[in-house]
């Protein structure tokens, strides 16, 4: 059997803003198949590190952000529909904001109903709950059907059981996926990968069966 192919690969690549680096002497490669979780506490690189994982592969990567950016006069459905705003002819894209077609509205109430937003798919985003629209912009990923799926605590205002679900659903329609977490057992349970980054710097990167919770743990702790 022939290798994974490699996606992402950082050679002591410093990685920040304005010449301001946040990840310095990063070292990481991402192959085709891997779920990777990537922790560890705030401010320490991890959106940053997501983000450019999107640029350098934009048409492959399905992106989830951390805030969910709704449109919010828009209805569920569309905010949904967004996802694949980009694959489409304006015509198109025009016809479904004013009168959504049999097909799209086929795929985007099944994906809905996935994530417990039946009741929703009419109604403007910017009238549901933090989750119910952190569920949207979940939704919105899904619905790009692309092959990577990187995620920015996609699942963080959602409560356990959801959370667990959708996670699943993130990586069975997904060949590759990279996720900021913050819950060490979602991560340890979801993805085969882990990564941890302390103070801009990769400290771990082992795979998830020779992890515990409590050594994850140690990703937050003081010193
Ligand atoms: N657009 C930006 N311009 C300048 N600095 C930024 C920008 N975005 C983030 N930073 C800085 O980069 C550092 C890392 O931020 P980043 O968002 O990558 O952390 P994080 O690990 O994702 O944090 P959190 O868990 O809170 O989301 C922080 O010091 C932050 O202030």
């Amino acid at each position: 059997m022939s290798e994974p192919a490699s996606l992402f690969h950082f050679d002591n690549a410093s990685l920040g803003y304005a010449g301001r680096p946040v990840l310095e002497a990063l070292n990481l490669e991402v192959k085709q198949g891997e779920k990777i979780a990537l922790l560890g506490e705030s401010g320490t690189g991890k959106s940053t590190l997501l983000r450019r994982l999107r640029e350098l592969r934009p048409d492959e990567v399905a992106w989830c952000p951390q805030q969910p950016g709704l449109v919010p006069v828009l209805s569920t459905f569309h905010n949904i529909y967004m996802g694949r705003l980009a694959c489409n002819p304006f015509w198109y894209n025009l016809v479904n904001l004013i009168k959504p077609l049999a097909t799209p509205r086929e795929e985007v109430s099944g994906l809905a109903s996935r994530l417990g937003l039946s009741g929703q798919l009419w109604r403007p985003a910017g009238l549901l709950s933090g989750g119910q629209q952190s569920r949207v912009s979940l939704a919105r990923a899904l619905y790009q059907q692309k092959p990577v799926f990187v995620g920015d605590e996609p699942v963080s205002a959602l409560d356990e059981r959801q959370a667990a679900e959708l996670l699943q659903l993130v990586c069975e329609r997904h060949q590759t996926v990279v996720l900021a977490l913050h819950n060490v057992e979602q991560a340890l349970t979801h993805c085969t990968r882990i990564v941890g980054l302390r103070q801009g710097q990769l400290v771990l990167d082992a795979p998830s069966r020779e992890l515990t919770a409590a050594q994850l743990r140690t990703l937050y702790s003081l010193s």
